[in-house]
């Protein structure tokens, strides 16, 4: 969200009189537009760049919470000519994204990371239309609620393999949680099983999502503010990012096919593990399947990966975290573990009915650092008025998720990670979730999985381990500090932890879960 002023990369220099010329005929233009309109407050506009030189670099999330107080619920920025729209409340989300969703459905469009690498063929970032609906459906029922539960004792069975691993090697946290987060992922799309961190599949894919982070940083490339640039003859100097965006385009490429390509061959030889989301609807078509409809499939199962990695993960360390920070919570919620599930067994996803204080402490993971702290951008495809305000069509809107969850009104003690404010109801979970996991007809289809596996890292090291802080280098304890990366998805910064098991019972209920290769 740091447009503007970075925005001339290394990568994309041009011309310099002719670009300027360009970007200032097209703002004239965008500012044109908008003029004359009742648009919601916001800061004050500077000619031409509007505001982009107050967007924050890092968080801007924090910043937005923080002109609440001064433009309110609803606030129109304007980012060189681009409007957007924050939205302070989760009424009024509520209100745009969820009940006029037939109009507020559209994503942003990205010129460089859409138009020229491609990002834009999975359906998490295609327009809405015809061709998002169908990727969409295949994944929203591969992963219903209904669905989810063929999925369980793979979830367990890598929070299993987790906690084991975090015990004897706790310096691996960050990577370890990451690990077992894609071997469950590639595992339920492709019927795939990563066997290391140096599987091919598995590095591509990463690669695929690097390059998706800095093609999307906001101001990254000229391109997406003059979209003719993107017809540039390659002679031209500055014309580097067109090279750039075609070898990403192949990494990106390669990420999705390879994958998809390993599992059609391999339904037959049976090494394609059922059940799993592409194997099914290839099986299902009995070798019959369409190209257009395998084109389909292949874009659909790439966003899983995309959607559920580094979501997952930031959820994941943020339990940890917290747990370090509230010792009083964990002993509560080993106390609930003990006294439900006893000690001859380990907890499983489907004793999460009977666990609310667990079921608490997630939800207020979820609230305490939501992985989306501005959800993804959706944008509106015709003007509308609300409250009073225009709102015009190809706005952006920015839903501060993190602003909602931190309203000192309806969350006191924003700050303090405190599971017992739900009073252990699913009626004030669901408050978080509903938030958490997008609007309208974007809503994330992932949500039952993701809580899953969730469910399962937190019940499964909670009932075996007390989470402990890592030593420095004198033997002192470090706790973390509530500190995160920037970005669209945010992640803990690094910190520390050790895993003490809590019995010789823990240790051998954990030894009996078999090998994660399966
Ligand atoms: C803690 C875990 C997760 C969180 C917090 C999360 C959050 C979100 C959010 C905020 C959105 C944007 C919704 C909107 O546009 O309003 C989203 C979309 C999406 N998520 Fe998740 N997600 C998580 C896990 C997953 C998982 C495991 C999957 C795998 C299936 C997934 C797949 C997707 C996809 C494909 C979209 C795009 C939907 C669309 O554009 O129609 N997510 N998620």
């Amino acid at each position: 969200m740091s447009y503007a002023l970075d925005m001339v990369s290394h990568t994309s220099v041009m011309p310099a009189a002719a670009s300027l010329a360009v970007l200032l005929c097209i703002l004239y233009y965008a500012v044109s537009m908008v003029q004359g309109k009742r648009l919601p407050p916001g800061p004050r506009r500077l000619p031409l760049i509007g505001n982009a030189h107050q967007m924050p670099k890092g968080h801007p999330w924090l910043k937005f919470t923080e002109w609440k107080k001064t433009y309110g619920n609803i606030i129109h920025v304007d980012i060189l000519g681009k409007p957007h729209i924050i939205l302070n409340s989760a009424r009024v989300a509520k209100e745009l994204l969820d009940k006029r969703s037939s109009i507020y459905s559209d994503r942003p469009h990205f010129v460089f990371a859409g138009d020229l690498v491609h990002y834009d063929e999975p359906f998490a970032l295609q327009p809405y239309g015809d061709n998002w609906r169908r990727q969409r459906r295949l994944v929203a029922q591969d992963f219903s609620l209904g669905m989810t539960p063929r999925y369980y004792s793979l979830q367990e069975k890598e929070a299993a393999s987790l906690v084991r691993t975090l015990m004897q090697r706790p310096e691996r946290l960050f990577p370890e949680v990451k690990l077992r987060i894609a071997i469950i992922i590639m595992r339920v799309t492709y019927g795939y099983y990563i066997q290391s961190e140096d599987d091919p599949y598995l590095t591509v894919v990463l690669a695929a999502m690097t390059n998706f982070s800095k093609a999307t940083a906001p101001g990254a490339f000229l391109v997406d503010f003059v979209p003719a640039l993107k017809h540039m003859p390659r002679w031209m100097p500055g014309s580097g990012f067109l090279k750039i965006a075609e070898e990403w385009n192949k990494i990106f490429f390669d990420s999705t096919m390879n994958i998809f390509d390993w599992c059609k061959s391999n339904l037959d030889t049976g090494k394609s593990l059922m059940p799993n989301l592409c194997g099914r609807y290839l099986q299902d078509a009995n070798g019959k399947m369409s190209k257009e409809d395998e084109k389909t499939l292949l874009w659909g199962a790439s966003c899983v990966f995309g959607g559920g990695l580094d979501t997952n993960m930031s959820s994941a360390l943020t339990f940890y975290m917290a747990m370090l920070l509230y010792p009083e919570v964990q002993a509560k919620a080993q106390a609930e573990i003990d006294s439900v599930i006893g000690k001859d067994r380990l907890p499983t996803i489907a004793d999460k009915p009977d666990l609310p204080y667990i079921r608490s402490i997630l939800a207020e993971t979820y609230r305490w650092s939501p992985a989306a702290p501005l959800g993804i951008p959706h944008a509106v495809t015709q003007d509308d008025v609300y409250d009073g305000y225009d709102i015009p069509k190809g706005a952006t809107i920015l839903p501060n998720v993190w602003g909602m969850l931190h309203d000192p009104e309806v969350y006191p003690r924003p700050m303090e990670f405190d599971p017992e404010r739900y009073n252990g109801l699913d009626s004030e979970m669901v408050k978080v979730t509903s938030l958490v996991f997008g609007f309208g007809r974007r809503v994330c289809p992932g949500i039952y999985f993701a809580e899953g596996t969730l469910f399962a890292i937190i019940a499964t090291t909670l009932a075996t381990c007390d989470i402990l802080p890592g030593l420095d280098e004198h033997g002192n304890e470090v706790l973390p500090t509530y500190s995160y990366t920037p970005g669209t998805l945010t992640t803990p910064e690094p910190f520390t932890l050790r895993l003490k098991p809590r019995s010789s019972s823990s240790l051998a209920l954990l030894a009996d879960i078999p090998p994660t290769i399966e």
